[in-house]
């Protein structure tokens, strides 16, 4: 199982009165990263750009409602595991229903009791941490612990569609280990498994910020997404990639190599977002670019764009 620290969790809290959020800030903010909003729609402009591990929201507010916001983020697959407590001075049964129905998790009253909010928080922090570990776990690779195919497939999707809705670049990195057959032979199995141990991790540190993410593509293939990085960072990104496990120096004396381990790289990245059908040719391209720089000699990148 996996710890999670809740010290690291961040917080946004909705409400069009500064006075009620400086009583839960203060609550708050000796224990978790708080963040505020003072409408709905800054609430919502908050989420997408980083989305919180939980938000505390009034209801009644000018503009868009905290139901409104509760709908919303409920209704989009990329924000709806986001756990949202409404914070409310309401008590009729109906307001209650129409919190439940919109998606809430929980209700703290106002005025506002100090323990409660702790506790509920606490609560539902730690029941979202745990669902995220559970997840994670689920998609592992066991052998090099980054990501598995199934994560990538899933997560892929994901990113490609935050993009292309908010104009972020894009990139897909195919990462294929030279020769591993004859290393495999020449050194055994077992060796085989902790030169990709090695390499996994080696690349794993590569990763360049928290929305990018490497995964075993299966085999010796790994392959890595990348997002907001311009074209010349992709390229410095798949340069630091081949270096770095060069740099590892695992000896590879059988023929053909370059008596270390290698790697062959191939990136699509796209210049203008596009319809997400495309999202399955940037990934043939780059296993193409990956297969080019195999035929150059290996050692090598191929960074190309899918200019729509
Ligand atoms: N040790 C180990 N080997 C693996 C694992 N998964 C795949 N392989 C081996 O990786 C090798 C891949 O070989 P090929 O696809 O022929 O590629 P290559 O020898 O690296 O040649 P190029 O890619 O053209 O440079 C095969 O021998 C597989 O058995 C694994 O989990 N552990």
């Amino acid at each position: 199982m996996e710890y999670f620290n809740l010290a690291n969790a961040n917080i946004l809290v909705v409400d069009d009165q500064v006075t009620n959020l400086q009583i839960i800030n203060e609550v708050l903010k000796e224990h978790y990263n708080v963040f505020v909003a003072r409408s709905g729609e800054a609430a919502l402009a908050h989420c997408y750009k980083n989305p919180p591990d939980i938000i505390l929201l009034d209801v009644n507010m000018p503009g868009l409602s905290g139901l409104d916001v509760c709908q919303t983020l409920k209704r989009d697959p990329l924000y709806q595991a986001i756990p949202i407590i409404f914070i409310t001075a309401l008590q009729g049964a109906q307001d209650e229903n129409a919190c439940w129905d919109s998606g809430a998790v929980d209700f703290v009253r106002k005025p506002i009791n100090e323990a409660t909010l702790l506790n509920r928080v606490k609560a539902h922090l730690t029941l979202k941490f745990q669902a995220d570990a559970l997840r994670r776990s689920a998609l592992l690779d066991g052998l090099t612990n980054v990501y598995n195919r199934r994560y990538f497939e899933q997560q892929i999707e994901v990113e490609w569609q935050r993009c292309f809705q908010h104009n972020v670049p894009f990139a897909v990195v195919m990462l294929d280990v030279d020769h591993f057959k004859s290393y495999n032979d020449s050194y055994g199995h077992l060796m085989g498994d902790d030169c990709l141990k090695a390499i996994a991790q080696t690349l794993n540190e590569c990763v360049p910020n928290e929305r990018s993410f490497l995964a075993r593509y299966g085999g010796e293939e790994f392959v890595m997404v990348l997002v907001g990085l311009s074209e010349s960072k992709v390229q410095q990104l798949t340069e630091l990639c081949m270096s770095s496990v060069r740099a590892l120096g695992i000896p590879h004396g059988a023929d053909g190599a370059k008596d270390t381990v290698t790697l062959s790289i191939g990136c699509c990245l796209s210049i203008q977002n596009g319809a997400s059908s495309i999202l399955s040719e940037m990934i043939a391209n780059a296993d193409k670019y990956l297969y080019q720089a195999k035929e150059r000699g290996r050692d090598r990148a191929v960074v190309d764009a899918l200019v729509q």
